[in-house]
């Protein structure tokens, strides 16, 4: 009988359906993986901004949790937008409670248009009681550096955050390269608690349309973990099936547009040329 792992995310509704929970799912689908969902907040949504915020009651997300929990054998899962303190207590007590371990922490703080996902109120929170519980962190760089009030501006501060970062529980942290500065690349740094490190790195793609390439890759660490990668394999795929997605536009929308989850699948990876993935250990 086929057995295929089952996933969960925990996150924002995204209407646009480039990122949050419609990301997530569909990077699940595409990586093979059976996806649950736990929404935290609705967000009206599109390529162009982020108009609205309705978050879930707390009750709302526990019940929703719980209900997942009491029928679904999680074998990895995500967290995105979580909003507030209140949501983040209860997705640590029940991740806690259900024993769900290969959790991936996104810990998703400001849309690209600038719209907060995260309160202020709620870094704390999430440091304190969620970022213990994570096999991994995957911030990007000003995430990294609102966690850490590092500001990274080279390999050596980017070290240092990573470091921060595990301190406060994470077995590992990947330090993400979207937001870098150099014009050519986009490096993803990985630290784990044994002091290893890698770097990931991928032609940078000169597009905007980039809507969704945290969740997405979150979840593409999430899918390869519930099939029994060890992160550093899972980190890999993650990579290459966003190199993939950034490299296919879809075109959608009048902003930044999302990225196209297929490409991945149909189009394969070509060794060499634009998708090409580099590692440094
Ligand atoms: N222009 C780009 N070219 C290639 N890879 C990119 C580009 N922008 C982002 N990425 C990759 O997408 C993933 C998400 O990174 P990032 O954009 O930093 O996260 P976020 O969406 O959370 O801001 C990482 O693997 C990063 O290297
Ligand atoms: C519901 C929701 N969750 C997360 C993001 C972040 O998106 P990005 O991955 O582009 O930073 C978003 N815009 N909306």
């Amino acid at each position: 009988m086929k057995k295929t792992p089952e996933t969960l995310t925990i996150a924002g509704s995204d209407s646009g359906g480039g990122a949050g929970i419609q990301a997530d799912l569909k990077t699940f689908q595409e990586l093979g993986v059976y996806g649950t969902s736990v929404i935290t907040a609705v967000t009206a949504q599109n390529t162009t901004g982020v108009s609205a915020i309705y978050p879930m009651t707390i009750q709302a997300v526990q019940k929703q949790l719980e209900a997942v929990g009491n029928d679904f054998n999680i074998a990895a899962l995500k967290t995105g937008m979580l909003f507030n303190p209140g949501i983040i207590n209860e997705t640590a007590r029940t991740i806690k409670q259900f024993g769900w371990e290969n959790l991936v922490v996104d810990p998703v703080m400001i849309a690209k248009g600038g719209a907060h996902l995260l309160q202020q109120e709620a870094i704390e929170a999430l440091k304190v009681y969620l970022l213990p519980l994570a096999l991994v962190v995957t911030p990007n760089i000003p995430e990294a550096e609102m966690l850490t009030g590092i500001t990274i501006l080279d390999d050596v501060s980017r070290r240092h955050a990573a470091k921060e970062i595990l301190s406060l529980g994470a077995k590992a942290v990947v330090i993400k390269g979207g937001h870098g500065t150099d014009p050519n690349h986009s490096e993803d740094y990985l630290l784990q608690s044994t002091g290893e490190s890698i770097v990931y790195r991928s032609a940078r793609i000169s597009t905007n349309q980039t809507h969704g390439t945290g969740c997405t890759f979150a979840a593409a660490v999430t899918a390869e973990l519930a099939k029994g990668k060890c992160l550093q394999e899972a980190l890999f795929v993650a990579k290459q099936f966003i190199q993939a997605a950034l490299s296919d536009p879809l075109n959608i929308g009048a902003g930044h547009g999302p990225t196209n989850h297929a490409a991945y699948r149909e189009r394969g990876l070509e060794e060499q040329g634009v998708n090409k993935i580099e590692v440094f250990y």
